[in-house]
């Protein structure tokens, strides 16, 4: 007997299609005439849905670049950058800003809370502002998984750095976005407290099967991803599937070693 496999339709997976997002032969370019930077040189990549990736790549590589033109927080030189099916790179200003509201999360490193409002506020603010209503199932669900149950009605400077980012991704993942970006999201946090909101992320994945890429610099937060991507020169230059911190730190490190020598 077979039995069906479908994409299931929760968790902010939503979409019809395996692939989340995708650019194709994205160009960025930075600058004019002898000033001129190309941070993104075509890059081509499919983001899986229900996957949790890790961009890498020495600085300057284009890692913040391609993940603020695939969140159509950036504009492209050339190329397409689509949204399931939605092309993003055809959007005008207002309907790409109803788009990033409606279907993207964001998690920065600074957790941009609101210290005059309580965990629980400040993860519905954002819907609040939209006008629409919360999922009272889904948020208990959200809350739980990220482990704040107990510590809604706390302010976030009753909460460590590690819980306050936790808020920020329970917030991300409130609205239930098709995809969550998430920018160097423990790079304000210490290894204890990165591993805490890492292991959400992870379990927001495995068990919401929520969407998320994340940019990062840290070979053990790359090591929570599905799939690694490196970046070089504003190329994808390769990938990992299931990758240990110890071999994301091996490959980092033949990159500096080519770096240096080329
Ligand atoms: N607003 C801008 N104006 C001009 N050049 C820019 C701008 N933003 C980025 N760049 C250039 O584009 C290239 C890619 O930058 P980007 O920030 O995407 O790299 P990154 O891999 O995220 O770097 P880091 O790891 O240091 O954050 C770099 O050469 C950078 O100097």
């Amino acid at each position: 007997m077979t039995t069906a496999v479908t994409i299931p339709r929760h968790g902010g997976t939503g979409g019809r299609t395996a692939v989340a997002a995708r650019a194709r032969q994205v160009v960025k370019a930075y600058g004019a005439g002898e000033t001129r930077v190309v941070a993104l040189d075509h890059v081509d990549v499919d983001i899986a849905r229900g996957q949790f990736t890790a961009i890498m790549g020495p600085s300057g590589s284009g890692k913040s670049t391609l993940m603020h033109c695939l969140a159509g927080l950036d504009t492209v030189s050339s190329g397409e950058i689509y949204l399931d099916e939605t092309e993003i790179t055809q959007l005008k200003d207002k309907k790409l800003t109803q788009l990033r509201r409606d279907r993207i999360g964001f998690i920065f490193q600074a957790f941009n809370l609101l210290p005059t409002l309580n965990a629980l506020e400040n993860i519905t603010l954002p819907m609040d502002i939209a006008g629409r209503k919360p999922d009272a199932g889904w948020l208990r669900q959200v809350v739980e998984t990220v482990g704040l149950a107990e510590r809604l009605k706390h302010r976030p400077t009753e909460l460590s750095g590690g819980q306050q980012q936790r808020v920020a991704v329970a917030r991300a993942l409130a609205a239930r976005p098709e995809i969550i970006f998430g920018d160097e999201p423990t790079g304000n946090l210490d290894s204890r407290a990165g591993a805490e909101v890492l292991t959400f992320l992870r379990k927001s994945v495995d068990e919401l099967g929520q969407t998320i890429v994340m940019v990062t610099h840290d070979p053990v937060a790359a090591s929570y991803a599905d799939r690694v991507l490196y970046l070089a020169d504003g190329r994808i230059v390769d990938e990992m599937h299931n990758p240990t911190a110890d071999q994301v730190l091996d490959r980092m490190k033949d990159f500096d070693a080519r770096g240096r020598t080329s």
